[in-house]
């Protein structure tokens, strides 16, 4: 089977509030990136399946007779795709040699892989093709890079199998799906977030999917229109985490302590909608510096929460008390124990404050820098709309 080239883009996101406890069916108010991943999908006549994942120094290939080999009892297509094939997962673990002790990025990233692969193909002819990826986000730190990987796999391979149409027209440089092809998109990458989160909430796909700020609830989504133009930085502490452990973790500790930790699970629920109502205010009456003394408030309590949860890392401490030191407030984002903190500028925020407020980040060892917020979701690219520098990693291969 001959498939049709093609390149995908997906953002990261930042959660504003609600991480963790958004995996226990509270509320989660997230926003994508201006930081991307993109994947080229590239049809070859080889024989073989390659993956190329230069962020995590990872470059395998595998022959079609292998591959077909792990399709063979597969239970085929199936019309339930929020749930696992738990058999061809087991499978696919024993072929990449993957146990449930080992975490690390290439396992989980060729396991999310070969998964939607085998199961959108599996019942025809496999096709020979190479898939490259390369991403702004930094793996691992809490921005969803797995959430943009597994959207630009799903939107790439969905194509690739026919089950969705190409968007782009000849005269477009960008293109985006029709509501019901991104659904379709957004399941399939809740699939792959699956596979590498273990109990995803489903958020961070869909933010990858739709882009933009959005309230998530229960596998609810609703799109926030109206929102007020707010300045972040992001930080990276560099510490290294994985979203599955801390996941786990906080389960645990709900597990022990129901009592202590289900009313901190409804506070932080609280804090997302007060956060939303706060933030529909602002675009409907002139901005008051107490609509931000209220922002920054909420942020504070939700730190102290994360904290509580078992979340918080002596890096993300340091985050904060430089930020307060210089009158800004900070909270971890994404599963924390590491990874990455946001800190809210005020409109009024000096720059010289800003930019040493970043300075003292950067002496630290961290990453800092202000980011914009609410770019759009999975998109298909012309090559010549890829920033030439990700286009040249990308044809690299
Ligand atoms: N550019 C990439 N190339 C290949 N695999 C990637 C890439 N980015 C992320 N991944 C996959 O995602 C995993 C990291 O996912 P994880 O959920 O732990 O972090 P995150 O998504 O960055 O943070 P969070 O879930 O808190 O937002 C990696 O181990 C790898 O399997
Ligand atoms: C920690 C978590 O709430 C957010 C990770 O970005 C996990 C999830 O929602 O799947
Ligand atoms: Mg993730």
């Amino acid at each position: 089977m001959q498939v049709k080239d093609i390149y995908v883009s997906a953002p990261g996101k930042a959660i504003l509030h609600g991480e963790h406890a958004v995996v226990h069916g509270k509320v989660a108010l997230a926003v994508s990136l201006n930081l991307r991943t993109y994947l080229r999908l590239k049809a070859t006549n080889t024989g073989k399946v390659c993956v190329n994942l230069p962020n995590i120094d990872t470059f395998l290939w595998w022959d079609l007779s292998e591959l077909k080999q792990l399709i063979r009892h597969s239970s085929g297509k199936r019309d339930e795709v929020q749930l696992l094939d738990a058999e061809l997962v087991r499978r696919l673990r024993e072929f990449l040699g993957v146990t449930n002790e080992t975490l690390d990025h290439c396992n989980m990233a060729s396991l999310s892989f070969l998964y939607i692969y085998l199961l959108l193909f599996g019942q025809r002819e496999l096709p020979s093709l190479t898939v490259s990826v390369w991403s702004e986000l930094p793996t691992g730190a809490g921005l969803g890079s797995s959430a943009a990987y597994s959207v630009c796999l799903a939107a790439s391979l969905l194509c690739a199998s026919g089950a969705i149409p190409a968007p782009l027209n000849e005269w477009d440089h960008t293109a985006r799906w029709c509501q019901e092809d991104l659904e379709l998109i957004n399941s399939w990458a809740f699939q792959g977030e699956m596979i590498i989160h273990g109990n995803p909430s489903g958020v961070d796909n869909a933010v990858g999917t739709w882009g933009g700020m959005l309230r998530f609830l229960a596998g609810k989504i609703i799109p926030l229109s109206r929102v007020p133009l707010l300045r972040i930085l992001l930080t990276n502490t560099k510490e290294p985490r994985s979203t599955k452990v801390l996941v786990a973790r906080v389960k645990d500790k709900i597990n022990k302590f129901p009592s202590i930790m289900n009313p901190v699970l409804d506070s932080v629920d609280a804090i997302s909608c007060t956060c939303e109502r706060v933030l529909s205010e602002m675009t409907c009456e002139p901005i008051t510096g107490e609509h931000y003394n209220i922002l920054e408030e909420l942020i504070d309590i939700n730190q102290h929460h994360l904290n509580v949860m078992g979340v918080g890392h002596p890096a993300l401490d340091v985050l904060c008390r430089l930020t307060l030191a210089r009158g800004l407030h900070s909270k971890l984002t994404g599963a924390g124990g590491g990874g990455c903190g946001i800190t809210l500028l005020r409109p009024e925020t000096d720059s010289s404050i800003v930019q040493s407020t970043i300075q003292d980040l950067r002496d630290h060892g961290f990453d800092c820098w202000e980011t914009s917020i609410g770019g759009p979701g999975v998109q298909q690219h012309t090559p010549i709309s890829v920033k030439e520098e990700i286009l040249e990693i990308l044809n690299h291969y």
